[in-house]
């Protein structure tokens, strides 16, 4: 069994680099880590970087997860191809393109381009972006998915995710002690359906929502508070309609032996327990 210790990074390709870094530091709130010949490095918390902008196409997009080492690298390997999965071992440029000492990628069942890493840098200096949004890291993902149940299994069978609770057949499955870092949503075809960073407080979440209205940033949902998680959360889109989250307050698994996922309706209520209706994602808003 392929074991993730924790989600890594986004690779997003975008055909406008320029607007990229303009949003990610003035909106968003990264921090620029450098960038390479067609890369753009932006940093969220101690690690080296969290989001690559990468010049091409939008819809190349990739998610990078760490694995305990070398060895297990090389089980996951080997685990993956024998299920079938055409597996692509990093060369030694891409795996410094990546920040890490060695990678691999494949698709998952939808397609969804993944990336197992092991040793991704981390960085001496400390995360300091030019807009305070409070961020404290880079946390968690959605993932497009054609067949959620299908995908739900490939997760957790073959990546020991598990999952905490569930939405309608929506999965929020956790890799560690946190509540979730993958969220599998129905969709039509593969892609990342959102990114989510964390933020210190509830007042960063409202400060952003003012300030991103400001900006005339659109709001795709919130401000609100998940029953699932306990977040209380702002998502809202940016470049090339990717959607990005911050929360705060995710809840911890306490007890992983004696946890049993919550089935929740698939409802509004069911995504925020203050009333707040997506608009622009698509999710149950009536
Ligand atoms: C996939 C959706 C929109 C979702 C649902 C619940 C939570 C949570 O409990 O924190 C999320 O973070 C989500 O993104
Ligand atoms: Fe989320």
């Amino acid at each position: 069994m392929i074991q993730l210790k924790d989600v890594s990074y986004v690779r997003l390709g975008s055909p406008d680099l320029e607007q990229a870094e303009q949003f990610a530091t003035t909106c968003l709130g990264l921090q620029i880590a450098g960038s390479g010949k067609a890369d753009l490095y932006l940093r969220s918390d101690a690690r080296a970087h969290t989001l690559c902008y990468t010049e091409g196409d939008p819809r190349r997009q990739t998610v990078g997860f760490e694995v305990e080492d070398e060895a297990s690298l090389q089980d996951a390997a080997s685990t993956l191809d024998a299920l079938g999965h055409a597996v692509h071992a990093g060369t030694a440029e891409e795996a410094e393109r990546r920040k890490v000492k060695s990678f691999i990628g494949f698709r998952d069942p939808t397609g969804n381009h993944i990336e197992l890493v092991v040793r991704p840098e981390r960085s001496g200096r400390r995360y300091f972006a030019s807009r305070d949004a409070g961020i404290t890291g880079f946390s968690h993902v959605g993932l497009n998915s054609t067949d959620p149940a299908r995908d739900e299994l490939f997760w957790t069978q073959v990546c020991n995710a598990r999952v905490s609770d569930r939405i309608g057949d929506i999965p929020l499955m956790r890799v560690n002690a946190i509540h979730h870092t993958i969220a599998l949503v129905r969709a039509p075809q593969a892609g990342i359906q959102h990114i989510n960073h964390q933020v210190e407080s509830s007042d960063d979440v409202l400060r952003s929502y003012y300030f991103l209205n400001d900006k005339r940033v659109p709001i795709v949902f919130g401000p609100g508070r998940h029953p699932t998680s306990g977040a209380r959360f702002l998502y809202f889109s940016g470049p090339d309609g990717m959607i990005f989250e911050y929360s705060v307050g995710v809840d911890e698994i306490e007890d992983e032996a004696t946890h049993r996922p919550r089935q929740f309706g698939f409802e509004p209520a069911s995504f925020c327990m203050w009333g707040s209706r997506p608009a622009g994602m698509a999710l149950p808003s009536t």
